[in-house]
């Protein structure tokens, strides 16, 4: 049994079950859960005041959703407001989703602004190998996003480069959907795919995931959490995110981890 333990600086450590009991890697694991507030849900008239609150509530790392309305139906963010989100002051980590194509062209834009993790879909790049170095090749870590029907053969040759794999709950494009049921059994193939390798690799949910279903989101084995409506709702202020975000913490106390 290996716990993935890379630290929110992204520099990673890697424990065995001969050097912690199950009990230790478990606390060491749950301890080791990041939540990921989805900023397409927040207030982007006053975004870096809402990556603040949410921060100060308590959560780990800025999800930051890049749509392009053409691998997706809806247009959001760019390297801009990545780097004005850093020119605020905000030092978390900021996780990239790239939803365009292609992919490649915007990467190191995405780096100079600001970007910690950049995550991307492999059907949105014809060279996955290529575009997982380039990303590194910036000093980010870099990850695969899976849509609710593709399977995870993308992953199979390249797990060696991959900081991160992301599924995503439901279809993208917009916050505020239900989470898609069929995701457990993938959480559960993906942990168990991580696990084996030996890799210490992220497994990120994304869509629907609150307070109500986070624990068996954890229980199928993923280790970071995304939530825009979840977090993001009225009052928009740090107290009602810190009760959200405390509430997951607590669900996630909770869990049962195979
Ligand atoms: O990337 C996406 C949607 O495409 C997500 O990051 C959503 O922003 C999540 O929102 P909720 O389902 O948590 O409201």
């Amino acid at each position: 049994f290996v716990v993935p333990t890379a630290t929110v600086s992204g520099a990673s450590t890697r424990h065995t079950s001969s050097s912690l009991t199950m009990a230790a890697e478990n606390a060491y694991h749950k301890k080791d859960f990041w939540i990921a507030p989805s900023i397409l849900s927040a207030d982007m008239a006053k975004l870096g005041q809402e990556v603040d609150n949410a921060m100060s509530a308590g959560a780990d790392i800025v999800h930051f959703d890049v749509m392009d309305n053409h691998y997706v139906p809806n247009l959001t963010i760019g390297p801009l407001v990545c780097k004005g989100l850093r020119d605020h002051g905000v030092t978390n980590p900021i996780d990239v989703h790239l939803m365009v194509s292609p992919v490649d062209r915007i990467v190191g834009d995405f780096a100079e602004a600001g970007a910690s993790f950049i995550t991307f879909h492999p059907e949105a790049s014809p060279h996955v190998d290529r575009t997982l170095g380039l990303i590194k090749s910036y000093g980010c870590k870099a990850g695969l996003v899976f849509n609710p029907a593709t399977p995870l053969d993308h992953a199979k040759y390249v797990l060696d480069k991959v900081d991160i794999i992301l599924l995503m709950s439901v279809n993208p494009g917009f916050g505020g959907q239900s989470f898609i049921p069929s995701t457990l059994d993938k959480l559960r193939e993906a942990r168990k795919m991580i696990d084996e390798s030996g890799y210490d690799i992220r497994l990120e949910v994304d869509g629907g995931c609150g307070v109500a279903n986070i624990k068996e989101i954890a229980e199928a084995g993923a280790d970071m959490f995304v939530a825009g409506s979840a977090i993001f709702n009225n009052p928009r202020t740090e107290e009602n995110y810190k009760e959200t975000i405390d509430k997951m913490r607590s669900e996630l106390a909770d869990a049962t981890i195979a």
